[in-house]
């Protein structure tokens, strides 16, 4: 995990040029009373909040045959499906406007099949054991204890195939399962999609530092975690100390318009996104600071509040995005400024069902940099594709 003593190393090694921290909006909580999502983000911060809550208990305690694989090999933990559960049960209960359609969409990332065989039954009932405590621990949703079965549907109203029309949340219950896992960064993720476009967005990161993760971040002896970042559109970005100790203050991305004093973010994981060519590519725009490595994304929230200036995901030949990693991000980077695009320099289309259809990687920047970011890309990816190419020759 990235600490403080890492930020403040690197305050010390590389001059980053000053960038438009966080700025008091004179807002308190939820970002405007001029949104027109006000209630749809009311209930999605309830619902973040309530699964972190979980997370953070299981990430205390956690045991290895609370993790799973899943067919594709990547980890499931019993968090992952006890915070699906959470945010469907709050959402299908507390969601003035879902109540009032009597209708409810959520495309999520896990589903109940494997807790519904008999090897799946012990976690299935730690699954049940955790929502019904987290419930009771947060105490204001009354009593009420769900049972397994309800367990198990609330999972499975994260089945919808989402699409360009109506009103679908969006959910990660934990992005970042392998950080998650690791004991290092992750986030709860959830957004809303109206008639396909992000309106509303809610990233929960438990363990994301209060103070500045990034190269130019104060000298601070406050190693707080716990971030909220919260973004309806129109209504900008804001961001709370998770536990309430400091009010919501309004983000907004960096200003940094010179390439070679951004600092930029990318995938701990080097299985999720080549390093090699981000490295080209920041190598390409002169930035001197080293990357900003953390799971999930937390990468967004750490950006929209000015830590890094640059987001780079490339992922390996073959991974298919799913909308529900960058939902709720989204959002978060351009109601707070920013701009989130894919290596054609086209804006994310969350329209097309559970996956998203892009050129080859996401990027993210501010608009004094998109420009020269997207011409870094282009040049990189060529350069990469003329590597190939000769490589390839060379064995004819
Ligand atoms: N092979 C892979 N390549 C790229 N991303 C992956 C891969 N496997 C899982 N992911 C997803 O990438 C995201 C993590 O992003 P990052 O690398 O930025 O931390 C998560 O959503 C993670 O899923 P999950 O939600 O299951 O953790
Ligand atoms: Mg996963
Ligand atoms: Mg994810
Ligand atoms: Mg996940």
């Amino acid at each position: 995990m990235v600490n403080e003593n890492t930020a403040q190393e690197g305050a010390l090694k590389f001059a980053v040029a000053p960038n438009s921290k966080m700025r008091s909006s004179g807002h308190e909580g939820v970002p405007s009373s001029a949104s027109s999502y006000k209630d749809d983000l009311a209930v999605a911060i309830r619902a973040v909040n309530l699964a972190s809550q979980l997370c953070q208990a299981v990430q205390r305690n956690l045991l290895s045959k609370e993790t799973q694989s899943k067919a594709d090999k990547s980890p499931v933990t019993v968090a992952d499906y006890g915070s699906q559960a959470l945010v469907s049960w709050v959402l299908q209960r507390e969601s003035p406007v879902d109540r009032a359609a009597g209708s409810f969409s959520m495309v999520a990332e896990e589903d109940s099949e494997d807790l519904r065989t008999e090897d799946g039954l012990p976690m299935l009932e730690r699954i049940t054991q955790l929502v019904n405590e987290t419930i009771a621990a947060d105490g204001t949703f009354g009593p009420v204890t769900l049972s397994k079965d309800d367990v198990l549907t609330a999972i499975d109203g994260g089945s919808s195939p989402g699409g360009p029309e109506g009103r679908h949340w969006v959910l990660d219950p934990i992005d970042g399962t392998r950080g998650f896992v690791r004991g290092d960064q992750y986030a709860v993720a959830l957004g809303l999609l109206e008639n396909g476009e992000v309106v509303v967005g809610v990233l929960g990161c438990p363990n994301l530092p209060l103070a500045s993760i990034g190269p130019n971040g104060p000298v601070s002896s406050d190693n707080s975690v716990g971030c909220l970042f919260a973004a309806s559109k129109g209504a900008g970005t804001i961001t709370h100390a998770m536990d309430g100790s400091r009010p919501a203050q309004r983000v907004f991305v960096s200003e940094v318009s010179d390439s070679k004093w951004a600092a930029f973010c990318e995938s701990y994981e080097a299985a999720h996104s080549r390093q090699d060519l981000t490295a080209n590519i920041a190598r390409i725009l002169g930035v001197s600071a080293p990357p900003i490595r953390i799971d999930s994304q937390c990468k967004y929230g750490a950006m929209a509040r000015g830590d890094a200036v640059i987001y780079l995901r490339f992922p390996h030949a073959g991974y298919r995005e799913k909308i529900w990693d960058h939902a709720a991000g989204s959002i978060v980077i351009t109601e707070a400024g920013g701009e989130v695009f894919d290596a054609a320099g086209k804006p994310l289309d969350f329209s097309k069902g559970r996956f998203l259809d892009l050129e080859h990687g996401i990027i993210a920047t501010n608009s004094h940099l998109k420009d020269a970011v997207l011409a870094a890309v282009q040049t990189a990816i060529k350069e990469q594709q003329n590597v190939t190419k000769g490589e390839s020759s060379s064995h004819l």
